[in-house]
């Protein structure tokens, strides 16, 4: 079953086009990446999709259900975003509780008490870091707990915006290894943002390579891997990302 699909999406700022017809079918249980040079539109297409960015035309489907425009409370549950920056995601006055609460309570959920301890549990957050506030817990706790405000609707999808890209390196492979697990104990469906090929190797089924608002290429990650993309932009990024390995 199609998880998530994107049909001829095409996202403005004001009078500007950041993406052109964008097409992107999603498998339930699937890890898509989308890549791609700064400002080519990766983080807009996941914007668009999370609520985020409303000047959209085109459509925007989970599990076949049409995304309306504007707040889509049904949509929400079923599709959730975690980003780059835990420090910044979270709120600095909320505690770990009411970050995590917040959302069941947005959407009227109950059994709150328990869902939020489940939810802490999955991502593997000591219960005795609840009631304590994003400057007492470190970089990698921090995106435990968005992940984790994500997690606690439930949704079937996550959209993945640079997860990694904010923690120390020692930490990275802790966040990628428990999204990894969450996937597979949950059968979640991943879009994720990255720069890093290697993320992309060890987390995902297939790959898009965006240029310019636009998809040059979606190749399995197998390919990806034998260094087997076809477009000459996409040789280019591997190259490149080559390169800059350090
Ligand atoms: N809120 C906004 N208002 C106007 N323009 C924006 C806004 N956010 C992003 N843009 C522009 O949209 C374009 C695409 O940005 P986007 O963040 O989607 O790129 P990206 O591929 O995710 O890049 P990066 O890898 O650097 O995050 C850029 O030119 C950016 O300047």
């Amino acid at each position: 079953m199609t998880a998530l699909s994107l049909k001829d999406l095409s996202i403005s700022y004001g009078d500007t086009r950041i993406t052109h017809g964008v097409n992107i079918d999603i498998a339930e249980g699937e890890s898509f990446a989308l890549v791609g040079e700064s400002g080519s539109g990766k983080s807009t297409v996941l914007k668009a999709i999370a609520g985020l960015a409303p000047q959209w035309a085109g459509s925007i489907s989970a599990f076949g259900k049409p995304r309306s425009h504007g707040i889509d409370g049904h949509f929400a549950r079923a599709c959730q975003m975690v980003f780059q920056d835990p420090y910044g995601s979270l709120h600095p006055r909320k505690t770990v509780d009411a970050t995590l609460t917040e959302p069941l309570a947005i959407h009227g959920v109950g059994d709150r008490n328990a869902r939020v301890e489940t939810a802490m549990t999955s991502v593997g957050l000591d219960r005795k870091f609840r009631f304590r506030f994003p400057h007492q817990l470190s970089g990698g706790q921090r995106q435990r707990v968005a992940i984790a405000r994500a997690l606690v609707l439930q949704p079937k999808i996550l959209l993945l915006d640079e997860p990694t890209s904010a923690l120390d390196v020692s930490v990275q492979a802790e966040i990628l290894n428990l999204l990894k697990r969450l996937r597979r104990e949950q059968n979640l469906t991943f879009l994720m943002v990255t720069h890093n090929l290697p993320v992309v190797s060890f987390l995902c089924d297939r790959v898009a390579v965006m240029r310019h608002g636009r998809i040059v290429e979606i190749a399995d990650v197998a390919a990806l891997k034998k260094g087997e993309l076809q477009d000459p932009y996409s040789r280019e990024l591997i190259e490149l990302s080559a390169d800059h390995a350090d």
